[in-house]
């Protein structure tokens, strides 16, 4: 059938067709259609929606993403006809239940996710059917080829390059911003790409992005690291392993990472930045993503076995993962405490030693450290102020303004205390409910969002301490973060009743 292009600034995939026009060529809301720039022969496909008053019948709204590939102008003449479904949705349907994706089968997926042929609600199916049935680790190494084959890739003309990456699930993991100046700091070569948060309320990319944009191409990516030896960038808007901040935006709202996803996604983070030399970072704890050290080494001896596999040496580092990295959880309040230790500052230690033991395993694979020498050239570089010049440079070169200082950051201005109710010891601090609440509070969208956590596990603490400061950048937020308190209960103090329940109710 022919229409009338009828363009439509809205960020969403798709077309609009008016319901008389969508009846005539059988199609219902949420089918498939193939679009046609009949004067320029471009071709798409892509959803419907339908309306009876929004567009006149006989016209074909085309909402801004789809006119990208058409390059349609308002009133051109398309042709609209229903289309097939792709093969990819079979291959979903077989993972549903419960079979093995083949090396063209994961291809064909990852290229109709990249391409957007697939609609959200499949990719979901996607991740969730991944997520019940798991990988195998032939079906993660084509997943994780597929997804650097369907991207852009750098190459570096000097080696080696190193990288560091978390799989992430410990709140307040601020760690690549000392980690990447650091090894940056050394002469070493690091192009961090790093994700959103994926389970937590603050990844990297959203931390980074409090001193500097984030968002350049691969090309920009290169040339920056060429530059200054390092960046922080997000990897979802690099067209590096573009699939892989697709799959994630369907794990988010679940809370979800599914564990050869995950692998995938951090390996073809690696591979497509040219990396040679590889630091895994895993968190082991009781509300992390990997509950004990056996699963730890487990999880180690995959990443190690891809790493084999995509010809890159990586080693892993199981670290604690029971309680927050520092003190801080959300946006500002987690780059204001990386700051602070770049600019000298001598705690907290959880992060001081994480960092620092992650940066000396990169130090010492590179051979820039000899052996069991890496931590202490790590903290020298961190005590002798380079690598903040580093951190300066990458955030200078990013664009932001290196000027910034722990202090020049503000926190979200609408505050809460929550304190102990009586004397004791903290014995019980759950890292999922700190992340809800810090998410309720509007973390990490609203960067001065999140919580400061003054006693963790362990600490003694007299009745009225503060023990959480809430920070919301909106009053309502803050509101909901409170109440996501009261439910959660995240922290308890020896000796508390978390609840009475009087004679004759009924539980
Ligand atoms: O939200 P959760 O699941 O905790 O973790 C996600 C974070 O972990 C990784 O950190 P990095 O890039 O190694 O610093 C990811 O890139 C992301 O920033
Ligand atoms: O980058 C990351 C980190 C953790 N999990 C993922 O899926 N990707």
């Amino acid at each position: 059938m022919k229409l009338s292009a009828k363009l439509i600034d809205i960020a969403n995939r798709g077309v609009l067709l008016h319901s008389a026009d969508a009846r005539s060529i059988r199609v219902r809301d949420g089918d498939r259609v193939q679009v046609t720039n009949v004067g320029a022969g471009k071709t798409a496909q892509a959803h419907v929606d339908t309306t009876g008053s929004l567009i006149p019948e006989g016209t074909l709204g085309v909402y801004r993403p789809l006119n990208a590939g058409l390059a349609l102008a308002e009133g051109d003449s398309v042709e609209v006809r229903g289309a097939d479904r792709p093969a990819s949705l079979a291959y979903i349907k077989k993972k549903m239940d419960g079979e093995r994706f083949t090396k063209d089968e994961t291809f064909s997926i990852v290229k109709d996710i990249v391409d957007d042929t697939l609609s959200p609600g499949e990719v979901t199916a996607y991740v969730a059917a991944s997520y019940i049935h798991g990988l195998d680790m032939d079906e993660v190494e084509y997943l994780t080829r597929a997804m650097v084959e369907t991207g852009d890739q750098l190459r570096f003309s000097t080696r080696p390059i190193v990288d560091k990456h978390s799989i992430g699930g410990v709140p307040g993991n601020k760690i690549s911003l000392l980690i990447v100046p650091i090894i940056a700091a050394s002469g070493l070569k690091i192009p961090k790409t790093s994700s959103r948060a994926i389970t937590g309320a603050g990844g990297t990319a959203d931390l980074m992005e409090v001193v500097a944009p984030v968002a350049f191409s691969a090309d920009e990516v290169q040339t920056m690291t060429e530059k200054v030896g390092g960046v922080i960038v997000w990897g979802g808007a690099t067209n590096i392993a573009p699939a892989d901040d697709r799959i994630i935006t369907h794990e988010y709202p679940l809370k979800i990472d599914a564990r050869g996803q995950m692998l995938a996604s951090v390996m073809a983070k690696k591979l497509a930045v040219g990396a040679d030399l590889v630091v895994i970072d895993i968190p082991v704890g009781k509300y992390t993503k990997i509950a004990d050290i056996q699963e730890g080494r487990k999880m180690a001896r995959e990443f190690m076995e891809l790493g084999d596999r995509l010809n890159m040496r990586v080693e892993c580092a199981l670290s604690y993962g029971e309680s927050l990295v520092g003190h801080t959880i959300g946006p500002v309040l987690e780059v204001q405490e990386a700051l602070a230790v770049l600019e000298g500052k001598t705690e907290p230690n959880s992060l001081i030693q994480k960092s620092l033991s992650l940066a000396g395993i990169a130090l010492e694979m590179s051979g820039k450290a000899a052996p069991g020498q890496g931590f202490s050239m790590a903290e020298d570089l961190l005590k002798s102020g380079k690598a903040l010049d580093k951190f300066k440079q990458i955030i200078e070169i990013q664009g932001g303004d290196a000027g910034v200082t722990s202090e020049s950051l503000t926190a979200g201005e609408h505050q809460f205390v929550v304190r102990a109710p009586q004397d004791g010891y903290v014995i019980e601090l759950n890292n999922r409910s700190l992340i809800t609440i810090a998410r309720a509070a509007g973390s990490p969208l609203d960067h001065g969002a999140g919580i400061v956590v003054h006693a963790k596990k362990g600490s003694r603490v007299e009745k009225g301490d503060p023990i959480l400061t809430l920070y919301a950048d909106r009053a309502w937020r803050l509101q909901s973060a409170i109440e996501v308190a009261r439910t959660l209960m995240p922290v308890v103090v020896e000796g508390m009743i978390l609840e009475h329940i009087p004679s004759g109710r009924w539980i």
